[in-house]
């Protein structure tokens, strides 16, 4: 198993508050990680933290055992990590096509061939062909978190940081998001790591999960042990929780 991204003792303080302290993280070539967390963890932090958008207190992020951290974002993008955000942030005014081409555009620089090519056989993977002229603000909430998607794998990334894609939409839109979120990796052969609070979705498309709270990574794991493990029980249902909890 090749770590393509570590964090290495990633630390980020806000004044007295530990948002990320002391984290490690390994993301193997192919996999598919997921962080899961009570809300606060440190969740978008650490994403931040590996994306260049905030730079660690201590502690560093490793692309391919280099140094990731202290590069900024736009640079990590280059590198191959690209991330998407919580609230979708499309370029209003852009069509859902040209939205794509920007992405498309580090693409074709990072990864060869043309940017509109690119752009196209995006749209059409993650199923916004028949979108392609409209402004992003006329596309559903399940539309734009496709968009963010293809706006980030445009780009040709090697580690694709999804935060909270499948989060707010309908159950069948979550389940069509999920099958995205599968064949990037499959087809596309991007490693993925996710934050999601929709937990069918993490212990399906998981191989496995790193639990964060109050900053700290608390256990790791298959999807199916840290669920149980006695310590996410009670970060999640608080202290006590995991006694009154059935096997
Ligand atoms: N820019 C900032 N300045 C000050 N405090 C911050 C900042 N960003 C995050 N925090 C704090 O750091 C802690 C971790 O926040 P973070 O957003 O990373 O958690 P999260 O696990 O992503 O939460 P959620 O599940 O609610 O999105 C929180 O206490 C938050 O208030």
């Amino acid at each position: 198993m090749t770590t393509l991204l570590a964090t290495r003792a990633v630390s980020r303080r806000f004044g007295g508050l530990k948002a990320v302290d002391g984290v490690d993280l390994a993301l193997a070539e192919g996999e598919i990680l997921g962080v899961i967390g009570p809300n606060g963890a440190g969740k978008t932090t650490l994403f931040s933290l590996i994306a260049g958008s905030l730079a660690p207190t201590s502690g560093e992020v490793l692309l391919d055992g280099r140094r990731l951290s202290g590069l900024p974002a736009h640079r990590v993008v280059r590198a191959g990590v690209v991330r998407t955000h919580q609230i979708v942030r499309p370029f209003p005014n852009l069509t859902v096509a040209e939205n794509v081409m920007v992405g498309a555009i580090h693409g074709a620089r990072r990864a060869g061939g043309g940017a509109r090519e690119r752009a196209e056989d995006v749209l059409a993977f993650a199923g916004l062909a028949d979108r392609a002229g409209q402004l992003p603000a006329t596309l559903t909430l399940a539309g734009r978190k496709r968009l963010e998607l293809a706006r980030a794998l445009a780009t040709a990334p090697r580690v694709l940081l999804l935060d909270e894609v499948i989060a707010g939409v309908n159950p069948t839109e979550a389940l069509a998001l999920a099958a995205l979120i599968r064949r990037i990796r499959d087809e596309r052969r991007v490693s993925i790591v996710m934050i999601e609070h929709v937990m069918p979705a993490v212990m399906s498309l998981s191989d496995r999960v790193v639990v964060l709270d109050h900053g700290r990574r608390i256990a790791e794991g298959t999807p199916q042990a840290v669920v149980h493990a006695p310590q996410v029980i009670e970060a999640y249902l608080g202290k006590g929780a995991a006694e009154a909890s059935p096997p």
